[in-house]
């Protein structure tokens, strides 16, 4: 496994006022943005339709949540499926699917297959999901994640100030994410890869905690219900098929199950 970097991640300023479809900013973004998800798999999106008080509230939310006994909280979570969560989340979620669908607007758009778009935005499903990591105690090693690639169409993670994250690049260095607020990760899951024909990059990606602070996380997943085929204008004699067409819910269920045992799990279940 390789060494970390000093590198940074690509940053691509997606703020809202100066992007509209079809101008001189929204094509150079749109480029950014397909570049560096084709090489890094991953980008770092300046976006301030997230304000300071939301993003805040929402890690707040997310801490008053994990610190609950947990008997409180095993209600609480009853009555947040129940009632809809609280409108920060709900606010807070919105805004990430909208970045979402701008960021899948861009790669459409990009390579020429624009006319697939409103159907497949009508079938993707977001996720929204809390993620809390202990600092390590003192025999334990690491309370991170462990390295693995996205398997859902496209990630986008919030996180409070605490480090963890770690990409890893196409030459195996793996590159740390300095978090701050208005600034998301944009990560390329493995039903975009596939869908991209190769093209797109699925990076593997892990948490290490180090530090005294405990981490967290809101992600946003998405994933095709139905789904995922490579357009036609993707594959040529220069780009064949690499990955037959495939229910994206079927691959999650394939890797919770046969699939965990390998690396690139994709492959065994669609590759041609
Ligand atoms: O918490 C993070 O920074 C990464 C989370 C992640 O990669 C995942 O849940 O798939
Ligand atoms: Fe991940």
């Amino acid at each position: 496994m390789g060494s970390l970097t000093k590198s940074k991640l690509p940053i691509i300023d997606l703020s809202q006022e100066k992007l509209k479809p079809g101008t001189g900013s929204w094509l150079s973004a749109a480029n950014d943005v397909r570049k560096a998800l084709e090489e890094y798999g991953c980008f770092v999106a300046l976006y301030n339709e997230v304000s300071l008080e939301t993003h805040d509230a929402m890690f707040s939310l997310a801490k008053d949540l994990y610190d609950l006994p947990m008997e409180s909280k095993m209600r609480l979570i009853k009555f947040l499926y129940n009632c809809l969560p609280s409108e920060t989340a709900l606010l807070l979620s919105k805004k990430l699917a909208a970045l979402g669908d701008m960021v899948l607007q861009m790669v459409f758009e990009n390579y020429g297959v624009e006319r697939y778009y409103d159907t497949q935005i009508e079938a993707l499903a977001y996720l929204t999901r809390f993620i809390k990591y202990r600092t390590p105690m003192n025999n334990e090693y690491n309370t991170g994640l462990r390295p693995h690639t996205d398997k859902g169409f496209l990630t986008i993670l919030d996180q409070n100030r605490v480090k963890g994250l770690e990409i890893e690049t196409k030459d195996g260095e793996w590159i740390t994410f300095d978090p701050s607020p208005s600034a998301f990760v944009v990560v390329a899951g493995d039903g975009l890869m596939a869908w991209s024909n190769g093209r797109i990059h699925s990076p593997f990606h892990q948490v290490t905690m180090r530090g005294t602070e405990d981490k967290y996380t809101i992600a946003l997943f998405s994933f095709m219900s139905g789904m995922v085929e490579t357009p036609e204008e993707l594959v040529d004699n220069q780009h064949p098929l690499q990955f037959k067409p495939f229910n994206h819910y079927g691959y999650l269920r394939y890797c919770g199950a046969e699939g965990m045992k390998y690396k690139h799990p994709i492959q065994f279940y669609c590759g041609v």
